[in-house]
């Protein structure tokens, strides 16, 4: 009797067991099938939480957190891996869009009938780009001067390399003259000279190096870290975006086309990670060199955020791309000012800037200096349309030269975080042109013949970044955007036109 209780208890006693253990084993196929549809997920966002919870769950049962164990995480079959949660751009995403509006149409119609004399646009629609520069050039004949410091003393000006020719091209008007041949000279230097020194950029939130070169000449390096492909997250704020080394590129490229020379020469160059960069490092940037599971090259210097072994700049293996910002003059030749960019924005997840609450910023801006002088309220306004043609809001402060005073150009340092999303068009950019409807004559000149073409904007850069070495350096997505960015521009000046303000108080010739 005994002997057949303890029989069936230990019957009873194993299939409890393997009970447990088909339960333990079948359990995570059961909460993937019972998780709800994406569509549920989207219209119940609580769920989301539990979705975590299930995940933890999973781990803890059988130690995978893939969703599937069909397909290994790493890839899918026919597709590319790409790095986990981030937007790319595909290639059915490029698809044919339409370059005018109806709006734009009727003012550029109008203004060419109210003002025949400076909005001939039949005129502007056959003469090329190349002439509308050079007519916009004649009728702004002012003279700047040049750093004080290169024509006042010998400090350093006599040398005749490139980059040296460049710092003393620089004048009150422009970053470089149009047609210094130095400028190229110096993009090709930065391309192929020895690297000579490499140090680590103090300041900022992400690795840059100081670049040295044989001929002396210096220039900023911002490494790549993602494929051209790779986009913004879509929930990431501008201020933890990561910087691009092809927004650098591009944007200087841009800024030359659009004629505004405010962007010092930028190239773009790929390094040899432990020649070029490693054995020229000093000891406390050497030590963060190591060699990543995939066997490539990783670096991560010191800085504030991105600094660590899980933000690493890779190699492939040990080859990496950069851009190569050249070097401004030094502090004691040209001194700059920092200036608080009115329409900046705020930098907190919580915290709107007081233009995203209230249409009244320009009004306060526009009658205090330097606003008020002859020029910056312009140089501002195209600033911000230069930004909005690249997509950075990341614009807090910009920069001047000293001795150049208030009626000098804005330098447009730091486009690392341009061309992040081709998809989205941040009208919010724009706000400093909506908000005051003004906008310089020559630069409204400028996007009416890109807008009318045959050239379009896109063209011209592509056919500019093309001479780059590590071209393409823009994907056609956001190439495209621009020509559908220029449209938009246009469509903000109708709407001020269209509320009554005069022609020229929104369209302000400063002969600039
Ligand atoms: N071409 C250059 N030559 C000399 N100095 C430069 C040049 N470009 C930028 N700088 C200076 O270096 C500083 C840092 O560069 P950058 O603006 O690109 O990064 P940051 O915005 O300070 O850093 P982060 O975006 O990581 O916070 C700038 O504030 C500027 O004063
Ligand atoms: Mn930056």
């Amino acid at each position: 009797m005994k002997l057949k209780y303890r029989v069936l208890g230990s019957i009873l006693g194993l299939s409890f067991i393997g009970t447990c253990m088909y339960l333990l084993n079948t359990l995570p196929r059961i909460i993937e099938y019972t998780k709800p549809s994406p569509h549920i997920r989207k219209l119940i966002p609580r769920i989301v939480d539990t979705e975590a919870h299930f995940s933890a769950l999973r781990k803890r049962l059988n130690k995978s957190n893939y969703t599937s164990d069909e397909f290994s995480p790493e890839t899918v079959e026919g597709e590319r891996a790409q790095p986990a949660g981030r937007e790319v751009i595909k290639a059915h995403d490029q698809k044919p869009e339409k370059f005018s509006d109806d709006a734009v149409d009727d003012m550029l119609k109008k203004l060419g009938r109210t003002h025949p004399k400076m909005f001939d646009m039949e005129e502007l629609r056959v003469t090329p780009y190349e002439s509308v520069l050079w007519n916009i050039k004649k009728r702004n004949h002012k003279k700047g001067i040049y750093l004080p410091g290169y024509t006042d003393s010998e400090n350093g000006g006599g040398g005749s390399a490139n980059w040296e020719k460049y710092q003393r091209g620089i004048n009150q008007y422009f970053m470089y003259e149009p047609d210094d041949p130095a400028v190229d000279g110096l993009m090709a230097d930065m391309e192929q000279e020895t690297v000579i020194d490499v140090e680590q950029k103090d300041g900022g939130t992400q690795l840059k190096l100081i670049i040295t070169f044989q001929d002396e000449g210096q220039a900023l390096f911002k490494p790549m870290r993602f494929p051209r492909e790779v986009e913004t997250l879509p929930n990431h704020f501008y201020f933890s975006d990561y910087e691009r080394h092809y927004a650098e590129i591009g944007a200087f490229h841009l800024d030359r086309i659009l004629a505004f020379y405010r962007v010092p020469p930028v190239a773009g160059r790929r390094f040899n990670m432990t020649y070029e960069i490693k054995r020229l490092a000093d000891r406390k940037l050497a030590k963060t060199f190591f060699i990543s599971p995939a066997n490539n090259v990783c670096f991560h210097g010191s800085c504030s955020y991105y600094c660590d072994t899980g933000h690493a700049i890779c190699g492939n293996p040990d080859t990496v791309e950069a851009s190569l910002a050249t070097f401004l003059p030094p502090e004691k030749i040209g001194r700059r000012k920092t200036w608080r960019n009115p329409w900046k924005r705020s930098y907190s997840k919580h915290r709107k800037a007081y233009w995203e609450v209230y249409d009244d910023l320009c009004d306060k801006v526009r009658t205090k200096p330097p606003y008020n002088n002859e020029r910056r309220l312009q140089d501002l306004i195209d600033m911000h349309i230069f930004d909005f043609l690249t997509g950075n809001l990341d614009r807090h402060h910009y920069e001047t030269f000293r001795d150049f005073g208030n009626v000098t150009f804005h330098m447009h340092l730091d486009n690392g975080r341009a061309f992040g999303k081709s998809h989205k068009d941040d009208l919010s950019i724009l706000a400093p042109l909506y908000q005051c409807c003004v906008i310089r004559y020559s630069t409204f000149i400028k996007l009416s013949k890109f807008y009318l073409g045959p050239e379009k904007l896109s063209n011209s850069l592509r056919k500019s970044l093309n001479k780059d070495s590590l071209r393409p350096i823009l994907l056609e997505p956001h190439l495209i955007a621009l020509d559908r960015r220029v449209v938009l521009i246009l469509k903000e000046i109708a709407k001020c036109l269209e509320k009554g303000i005069e022609v020229e108080n929104v369209i302000v010739d400063d002969f600039f």
